[in-house]
């Protein structure tokens, strides 16, 4: 391959000295639009420098996201990652090499359709929790979603992959979601921080004391629903079930394949992981609804088509699946507010793209965000349109990434799709959506999984008692 050039022909946006790039976002929520600027300006490969040691490509080429997502080989999250490792250990998201393959293995049978099937019931029982919730609410002119919907994702998971109730939704054990919030937001922190972002000097910053603090509250609560479940396993044993997540990892450590430690960080990881993102989804998609009502409109007249004035039926998975509608709904929320706006790998060796050689060391940031919003497969990309899925037949498959693909692809992404359909169903089944008033703008927030830094907030009114 002839080598014309290497990490240092890719443009880059004028930088300070040591600094670099580190102070040109100073929170989260300039991050997005910084990032977009350098893409519009520099184009869809652009090099960054972070401090004197951290090198960075942002990527929204397809054809490089392809490269890199497709390999078999070029697995390794990038350096930032590792601001999580106090809280997530190795963990399927933080995990490499072997330790990743092995753990990958183990726990993909945890998400086949025949327990997903199972689960069903449990979105729809704690669905019903999170709508009597709604309906009890004093003020429907401006709920915030964001306060409420990450507590009944919170119970979902706990139910189905950890076989624990845990009763967010009823007020209990709510310190856990304030603290991933808390920890959310540090890990960014660290990233956009000279201070921070550095190990010798980190300590000197309230954030290093702050992440001990809800670091433990984070295990122990994770803790707690080790020892629970290992209490109440025997009924699982009994009952013949397949296996869930937690059982599966507990069957693998009575034959010494995982220790404690093992089984602690990946429930820390799928608790966090299963929970926040899916959260994420499903307010930005009810906020898009209440500020688009004909797109609400044909959503309602889907649910009518297949419950007709039912508001509270027991979903199959074939109607699920049928929810063809919603499912586009979905998707273009995944695609303008992608629950995981960036994500990283580092290039351990010198790699070569075409012409090109990317040199070691040097880590990628995939731009899920930017890369939605490319106008040549998203006309009007900041517009919200369903129907664009609708004969999506040119879109090529790196182009439309929100469960990223290839090899480390999200290994939750059926569960998500079908616990988002069970709940914003339920939801638009029961209550008209408005925009909030005051009126409420959102302030896009990069803070690992994607927020609105004041809240996502809409207004509600109840259907009448019994019909849609
Ligand atoms: C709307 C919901 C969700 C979205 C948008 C989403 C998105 C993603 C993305 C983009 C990745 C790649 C991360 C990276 O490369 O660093 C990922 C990985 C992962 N996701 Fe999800 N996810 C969602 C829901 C879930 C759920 C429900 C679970 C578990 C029940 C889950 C568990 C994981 C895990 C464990 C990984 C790491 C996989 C690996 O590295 O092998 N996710 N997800």
């Amino acid at each position: 391959v002839k080598k014309t050039g290497n990490i240092d022909d890719f443009p880059e946006p004028p930088s300070k000295v040591f600094f670099g790039h580190a102070l040109d976002a100073k929170s989260t929520t300039e991050i997005l639009n910084v990032t977009t600027n350098y893409v519009k300006k520099y184009g869809k490969i652009v090099k960054l420098r972070l401090g004197p040691f951290f090198k960075a490509l942002v990527v929204t080429d397809y054809k490089l996201v392809e490269f890199f997502l497709s390999s078999n080989s070029l697995l390794t999250k990038s350096q930032n990652y590792a601001f999580a490792r106090s809280w997530l250990g190795n963990g399927l998201i933080l995990a490499n090499g072997t330790h990743w393959k092995q753990h990958r293995k183990i726990l993909t049978p945890a998400f086949h359709l025949e327990i997903l099937r199972e689960y069903l019931e449990t979105f729809d029982s704690v669905g019903r929790i999170f709508i009597e919730k709604l309906k009890s609410l004093d003020n429907v002119q401006s709920v915030d979603l964001d306060a409420l919907v990450p507590l009944c994702t919170l119970d979902v998971i706990c139910e189905t992959a950890m076989g624990t109730k845990i009763n967010a939704q009823k007020g209990e054990n709510s310190e856990y979601v304030s603290s991933v919030k808390e920890m959310c937001r540090i890990i960014v922190a660290r990233f956009l921080s000279p201070l921070k972002i550095l190990k010798c000097t980190y300590w000197m910053t309230h954030d290093f004391y702050t992440e001990r603090k809800v670091v433990n509250i984070l295990h122990s609560f994770t803790s707690k629903v080790i020892d629970g479940r290992k209490t109440n396993r025997n009924e699982t044993e009994k009952s013949g079930k397949k296996k869930a997540f937690l059982d599966l990892l507990l069957k693998f450590s009575d034959i010494e394949k995982l220790s404690d430690r093992d089984i602690r960080e990946e429930v820390d990881t799928f608790m966090f992981a299963g929970h926040d993102t899916t959260a994420t989804g499903v307010c930005f998609a009810l906020y898009l609804l209440a500020n688009n009502p004909e797109v609400q409109e044909k959503v309602l007249s889907e649910q009518k088509e297949l419950f007709g004035d039912e508001k509270n039926p027991c979903v199959t998975y074939q109607e699920l699946q049928n929810m063809k509608y919603l499912e586009y709904v979905i998707k273009e929320t995944l695609r303008l507010y992608p629950s995981v706006p960036v994500i990283g790998r580092y290039l351990k060796e010198d790699t070569t793209f075409g012409d090109r050689v990317i040199s070691a060391k040097t880590n990628v940031a995939i731009f899920i965000y930017g890369i939605h919003r490319n106008p040549d497969y998203f006309p009007e990309p900041e517009k919200f349109i369903p129907e664009r899925f609708e004969n999506m037949t040119n879109l090529p498959p790196y182009a439309y990434i929100p469960f990223s693909a290839g090899p480390r692809n999200c290994i939750g992404q059926k569960f998500a799709m079908l616990e988002m359909k069970s709940l914003i169903s339920k939801v638009i089944r029961h209550f008209e959506l408005t925009p909030a008033n005051p009126h409420h703008e959102l302030v896009l927030a990069a803070e690992t999984v994607l927020k609105s830094a004041n809240g996502i907030k809409i207004g509600l009114r109840a259907r009448s008692e019994n019909k849609m």
